[in-house]
């Protein structure tokens, strides 16, 4: 399986400190991805220069089939590439319903007969309802997203970032702030989503890692310490050292 993202060798230093060191990291078209790693690691970071946001000093980030460099986009041309990245606030709009925040996070067709022939068959409520089952508010559609419990508004804000048709999401903490029941289902949506997307989790929770059952990232001050399943990667004695020993 050829890689949808490939960064390599990147390095980014801010005022001499370099937060990111030669890191070099990859995922695949359909692939779930925790990263995890002490603070100040460079989880952010990393996600900064994906999306854009940070350029770096050096190395490379390429994209898709074609391999084309990230570097040379802007960020508005990454999101439409396919990078999607759900910050770890959910911002949506509250005074908006479920169904109007979707409607305004689908991604239009281009041209005006296009986007008109869209709304007229109906083919944008259709998309809103398939968006809104994805993430299980299906029943909440006219409910103001103001309304929505924690998890609700995350799983909305999901469900606006695959209004996009990314390729790739990153993800930052999404189990914060959650109860039990929501991380659950947050892990099935994640999993789920990675059947069909790169999905990129940033994520402190060692027990929302594990039920992630997927391959993890150590960073740890903007490399990558360790790599496997969370079984390998707890089992490092520098993981244990760095990370895991300090709780
Ligand atoms: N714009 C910036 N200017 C100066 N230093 C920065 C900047 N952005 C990040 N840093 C520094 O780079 C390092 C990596 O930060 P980053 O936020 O990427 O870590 P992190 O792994 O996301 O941490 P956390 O788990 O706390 O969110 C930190 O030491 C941080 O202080």
């Amino acid at each position: 399986m050829s890689a949808l993202l490939e960064v390599s060798g990147v390095s980014v230093s801010f005022d001499g400190f370099r937060a990111i060191n030669n890191l070099s990291f990859s995922i695949g078209p359909t692939e779930l991805r925790a990263i995890i790693g002490p603070n100040g690691a460079g989880k952010t970071t990393f996600m900064d220069i994906v999306t854009g946001k940070t350029r770096p000093d050096s190395g490379t980030v390429t994209w898709g089939e074609k391999g084309i460099s990230l570097l040379k986009l802007s960020e508005a041309e990454i999101a439409r590439a396919g990078v999607g990245r759900k910050f770890q606030r959910p911002t949506v709009f509250e005074d908006q319903t479920v169904a109007e925040n979707l409607t305004l996070a689908l991604k239009s067709p281009r041209g005006p007969l296009a986007a008109l022939w869209f709304h007229l068959t109906g083919a944008g409520r259709q998309r809103v309802e398939e968006l809104a089952a994805k993430v299980g508010l299906t029943d909440h559609l006219s409910r103001k997203a103001g309304e929505l419990a924690h998890g609700q508004k995350q799983w909305l804000e999901i469900a606006m970032l695959l209004a996009q048709e990314p390729k790739l999401l990153l993800v930052d903490e999404p189990a914060a702030g959650m109860t039990l029941a929501e991380r659950e289902l947050t892990t099935a949506m994640l999993v789920d989503l990675a059947k069909s997307h790169a999905v990129v989790v940033v994520e402190h929770d060692m027990d929302f890692v594990r039920r992630l059952n997927c391959r993890v990232t150590v960073l740890h001050e903007g490399s990558v310490l360790a790599e496997g399943s969370l079984d390998h990667v707890t089992a490092d004695p520098q993981v244990i050292e760095v990370y895991l020993g300090r709780g």
